[in-house]
């Protein structure tokens, strides 16, 4: 195990949130290198490690054989000395809704650098607020991934929402050598809009049903051509813990691009307000002409940095968010990064060329 003199992680760095402690452990865990983290979500109105922050870096400590200082729900600042990544199975559980999907954020990276292939058994929340939906890592996310040469698969067994969580998912994948570079850059014409409003435990299917025709109604008035299928889907009791409702809808275009908007019931929101703020977020993520949506680009920076050789993604207004992953992925790794406005076909797009020149991490494994 590497003993060696920790890197200092500011956790209050722009964005100040639990994306700093997740790019900068899984970056640990991939190059080797110790980290203390100090004012951990030091950006948030309560700082310090959550249930799913914990969970995630203790996955990563398992997968790697590591050593953590300082763990514990609520701390601000912690120490990850890593291992060697072996992989394998392993099983985490936040006993709360904190988010499966943030999980998969921080220990895939890790996983694709591992020694043997890996299956992880996450347990929280599949489809809770302030992070992407499963349905989002699974049809925006997964797919954006393989271009990088990233198979995973993600098995849903238990949808899971706020509070209870009680959701599962597992996320297996086998290890790769490197990463490819991507490009994209071509944006393309929608070509399908399609999504699903869900309700699940005691909720009736109406709530789904209005959620789904007020946004099919609201994204029919801007794309009349275009065939938007949006479906009013009762979760089986099997396979959902407790009371959720939402919605997701998804644009596509004719060059493969995915964009995504979403919204999670809760109590005072009537199931017309879901259907219009999904249906808003996917307009505007549409409109600025880039080939990624806001949520995407933050989470496809660390795979710029590790990919071998040059990648370029069109998008749009680059978020703090990326501003964030992109600084840590620079100052943990070789990769430098570039962003430049740029013309895009779209009129008033506001679109931005991220480019990056990878470091090329290998797997030493393989
Ligand atoms: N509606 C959404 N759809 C897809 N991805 C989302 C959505 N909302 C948030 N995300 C993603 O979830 C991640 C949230 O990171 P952030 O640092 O805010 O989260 P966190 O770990 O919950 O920390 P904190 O509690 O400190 O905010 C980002 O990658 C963001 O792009």
């Amino acid at each position: 195990m590497s003993e060696r003199e920790p890197m200092h992680v500011d956790g209050d760095t722009l964005e100040g949130g639990g994306q700093i402690l997740r790019v900068s452990s899984a970056l640990s865990c991939i190059l080797g290198k110790p980290i203390h983290v100090t004012k951990i979500r030091a950006g948030r109105p309560k700082p310090g490690l959550r249930p799913q922050h914990l969970m995630g870096l203790s996955t990563l400590r398992d997968l790697c054989g590591g050593r953590l200082v300082g763990a514990e729900i609520n701390s601000c600042e912690v120490t990850l000395y890593p291992g060697q990544i072996q992989g394998g199975s392993h099983r985490a559980d936040t006993q709360t809704a904190g988010s499966v999907c943030l999980m998969v954020q921080s220990t895939l990276p890790c996983i694709l650098f591992a020694a043997r292939p890996s299956a992880l058994t996450l347990r929280g929340g599949t489809n809770v607020s302030h992070a992407p939906q499963i349905d989002y890592t699974t049809t925006v996310f997964k797919p954006f991934a393989e271009k990088f040469g990233i198979k995973f698969d993600c098995d849903v067994r238990i949808r899971g929402y706020e509070p209870k969580g009680g959701g599962e998912l597992v996320l297996s994948t086998a290890p790769v050598r490197n990463l490819e570079p991507i490009t994209v850059t071509e944006r393309g014409d929608i070509t399908k809009i399609y999504g699903r409003a869900y309700v699940a435990g005691v909720l009736p299917i109406k709530m789904a049903k209005d959620a789904a025709a007020t946004a099919l109604r609201k994204l029919k008035q801007e794309f009349r051509d275009i065939n938007v299928n949006i479906s009013a889907v009762q979760e089986p009791r099997q396979g959902a813990f407790g009371n959720g409702n939402g919605i997701i809808v998804f644009a596509e275009t004719s060059t493969g691009c995915i964009f995504a908007g979403d919204a999670l019931g809760r109590r005072g929101v009537t199931p017309e307000q879901l259907g219009t703020n999904a249906a808003e977020m996917l307009l505007s993520n549409i409109r600025h002409g880039g080939c990624v949506d806001e949520h995407l680009q933050d989470q496809i920076i660390i795979f710029m940095a590790l990919a071998k050789g040059t990648s370029r993604v069109l998008t749009g207004p680059i978020t703090l968010h990326t501003q964030t992953a992109i600084h840590f992925s620079e100052a943990m790794t070789p990769a430098r990064f570039t962003v430049s406005k740029t013309e895009s076909q779209l009129p008033n797009a506001d679109a931005y060329i991220i480019e990056c020149q990878g470091m090329g991490a290998s797997n030493p494994n393989i």
